[in-house]
């Protein structure tokens, strides 16, 4: 039997970094996915994770898995655990004698949160695990969260922490308490990813749909808004683990005037929830609320950029967004990435077309995405 999860990414509509600290973010899930399958293994003893979006191979005997994380005991767990420092350099050993590229170095994080996830939740059982994305790596949609939360789910859905209908057919969901599992699981890899997540990439990939979230707490919130976004990735490659650093330094440099800021942040954070969720009475109500986001897209993104966030790729898509009157922000961590640009109801196909050409002129590759679906699901396949 095969186990595949998929789970979803995001966009953050207001509040990055700000959630770091404890103020409040809005977030929604997108339609794009990532997908991880596993088979167990009977054949041999390795666990072998093949990584196609980044193109790479790993295989590990569970021999050498056990020696390596002997100093843990057994690391089975039902309760999600968090990987200390002594284990991840012990997970790193396990990465290096892979031969692991210099030029990907980046990406090894991931491969140790796999580790961690797979053998805290598994054990030493043999498989094959696959992943891969729709999404960009790396790029502020999310695509660690929803590494770690499909990872979390299709292990879990082998494991003895959660009984489900594997006869089911097609995607399935979770119950409550099982998400909440998930969710917890996915929240300890994303801390081997990022340092210092706020668990809202998590929280949005796992529930789906558009939420608020505020020190570790998440609420959902009911969008009555048709919202659409257009993406742009400006391929400029960045690090959120790096650029959550940063800013913490530069609060701990002006706690004061960081203070503000955040708070700043929190207020169109808490200004934009109430917007989606109120009920357009006609279209002239509409398009002011959509005037209100445009505006409060342009403070915040004003507000990231005095936090040290943007970066001149980023500058470059607000510019050519505000020739056709549009607003921009940076969404995820910044620094490059992907921008979201609020299409209103109101504009044409034309105009759209455009601003995508122009923007692809300079390298940026953009796209729309289905805003606010549903969170992960898990489907089961017998037939190998
Ligand atoms: N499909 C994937 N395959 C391998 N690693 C992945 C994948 N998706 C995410 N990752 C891991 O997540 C990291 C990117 O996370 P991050 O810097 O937070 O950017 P984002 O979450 O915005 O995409 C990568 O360096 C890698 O370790
Ligand atoms: C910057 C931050 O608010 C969002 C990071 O998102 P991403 O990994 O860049 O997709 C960090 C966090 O909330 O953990
Ligand atoms: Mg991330």
């Amino acid at each position: 039997m095969e186990v595949t999860a998929r789970a979803p990414g995001k966009i953050i509509l207001a509040g990055e970094h700000a959630v770091v600290h404890g103020y409040t973010a809005v977030a929604s899930s997108i339609d794009l996915y990532t997908v991880f399958s596993i088979r167990l293994r009977s054949d041999d003893d390795t666990v072998k994770l093949k990584l196609n979006d980044i193109g790479l191979d790993f295989s590990w005997s569970v021999r050498r898995i056990k020696e390596v994380l002997s100093h843990l005991g057994s690391p089975f767990s039902s309760t999600p655990t968090s990987c200390s420092l002594e284990t991840i350099k012990s997970l790193a050993t396990l990465v290096d004698e892979q031969s692991f590229p210099e030029t990907k170095i980046g990406l090894a994080s991931g491969v140790y949160a796999f580790l961690w996830l797979y053998t805290s939740i598994l054990g030493f059982k043999p498989a094959t695990v696959t992943v891969s994305s729709e999404l960009p790596v790396g790029a502020g949609l999310g695509s660690s969260a929803a590494y770690c939360v499909s990872l979390s789910a299709a292990l879990l859905a082998l494991s003895d922490s959660v009984k489900l209908d594997v006869s089911q057919k097609g995607w399935s969901m979770f119950n409550e308490s099982e998400a909440e599992l998930v969710n917890k699981w996915a929240f300890e890899g994303e801390k081997i990813i990022h340092g210092k997540p706020s668990g809202v990439d998590n929280s949005v990939s796992t529930f789906g749909n558009v939420i608020k979230f505020k020190s570790g707490v998440m609420t959902r919130v009911n969008s009555n808004m048709p919202l659409r976004m257009l993406i742009t990735n400006t391929k400029v490659g960045r690090d959120t683990k790096a650029l959550v650093a940063n800013v913490s330094a530069r609060k701990s440099r002006h706690p004061d005037a960081m203070c503000s800021v955040l708070n700043a942040i929190e207020a169109i954070s808490d200004e934009w929830s109430t917007i989606i969720q109120s009920h357009a009475v006609d279209d002239l109500y509409l398009s002011a609320n959509e005037e209100k986001l445009r505006e409060l897209m342009e403070m915040n993104q004003g507000l990231l950029l005095s936090i040290g966030v943007s970066h001149a790729s980023i500058e470059n898509v607000l510019q050519t967004s505000m020739k056709y009157k549009l607003a921009s922000k940076l969404t995820g961590a910044g620094g490059g990435g992907c921008v979201l640009t609020l299409l209103p109801t109101h504009i044409s196909g034309e105009v759209i077309d455009k601003l995508v050409e122009e923007l692809g002129s300079f390298g940026f590759q953009s796209f729309t995405a289905g805003i606010g679906g549903k969170g992960v699901q898990i489907s089961f396949d017998h037939s190998s």
